[in-house]
């Protein structure tokens, strides 16, 4: 982490080492699915400030965006085959947000859990921990590359294969809340609480193998919004953002 210590704004960022897990449906904006042009490059400006604390990123992103909207065709298939398709479509987003990154100045390299090496490079762990350190953004692209799980237990393992000191769950609400704020008006946020309490109180904000990896690793996990400007700067500078997870 030589980089790091050299870098003179290092200091303002809470954390040398983070994994971002971005939602794929936050990438919509206000279109009914896909990527929203302008959505992609504002996250994308939020993640280059961060970059410019020092912080080394990496990010996993899911694939609702895309796979929620061929979920029709996908309806009655074979569960493993429609989960391959929820994978390859993070593979599409990886390679939108590493060419919008790309575009505003970062150097992003994409991985993948599952093997396309035409399209990107295979994910191997000493690899990506050699680009974290020379300042490049990883995307880990395909999940875990396992059907029957999801991109936030990918984040929570490729969190705990890098040695990053907190996941970073930015998603369309801004923190964990009693019950489902989309669904429940009278549900109220939290600004803290355990992976057991999450656990046994089945919140759905994220699926429980990812917590209990999380838990397990003494892996913190820290939800807030992307829709809130600077919400992600904020965050990795310690404040006050969100709800954070942690392990007892
Ligand atoms: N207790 C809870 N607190 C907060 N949010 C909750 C809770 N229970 C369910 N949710 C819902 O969880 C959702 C998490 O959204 P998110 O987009 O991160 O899902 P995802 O499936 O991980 O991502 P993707 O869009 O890529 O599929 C929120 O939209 C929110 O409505
Ligand atoms: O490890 C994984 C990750 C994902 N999938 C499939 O992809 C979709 C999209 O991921 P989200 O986390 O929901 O955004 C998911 O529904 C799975 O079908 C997977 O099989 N394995």
């Amino acid at each position: 982490m030589s980089d790091i210590a050299n870098n003179p704004n290092a200091n303002s960022a809470a954390y040398q080492r983070i994994l971002l897990k971005l939602s794929g449906e936050a990438l919509m904006g206000d279109d009914a699915f896909g990527i929203n042009r302008a959505t992609i490059e504002r996250i994308v400006q939020e993640i280059a400030q961060v970059a410019r604390m020092g912080v080394q990123i990496a990010v996993v992103i899911g694939g609702g965006n895309i796979f929620r909207g061929v979920a029709g065709g996908a309806a009655g298939m074979d569960r493993a085959t429609a989960d391959y398709m929820g994978m390859l479509a993070t593979v599409m987003n990886s390679l939108a947000l590493a060419d919008a990154m790309e575009k505003a100045g970062l150097t992003a390299r994409v991985m993948s859990a599952i093997g396309i090496e035409q399209v990107v490079e295979p994910y191997v762990r000493p690899k990506a921990l050699q680009y974290l350190e020379e300042g490049k953004v990883v995307v880990f692209a395909a999940g875990t590359g396992n059907p029957f799980f999801t991109t936030d237990t990918a984040a929570a393992l490729r969190g705990a294969e890098i040695g990053a000191q907190i996941v970073l769950k930015a998603t369309k609400v801004d923190g964990v809340y009693t019950a489902d704020p989309k669904k429940d008006a009278n549900a109220t946020r939290y600004s803290q609480l355990s992976f057991d309490e999450a656990i046994a109180k089945s919140l759905g904000i994220m699926d429980a193998t990812a917590f209990a990896l999380c838990r397990d690793q003494k892996l913190p996990i820290k939800v807030f919004s992307i829709f809130k400007s600077g919400a992600l700067e904020r965050v990795v500078a310690g404040q006050d953002e969100g709800t954070l997870v942690y392990a007892n």
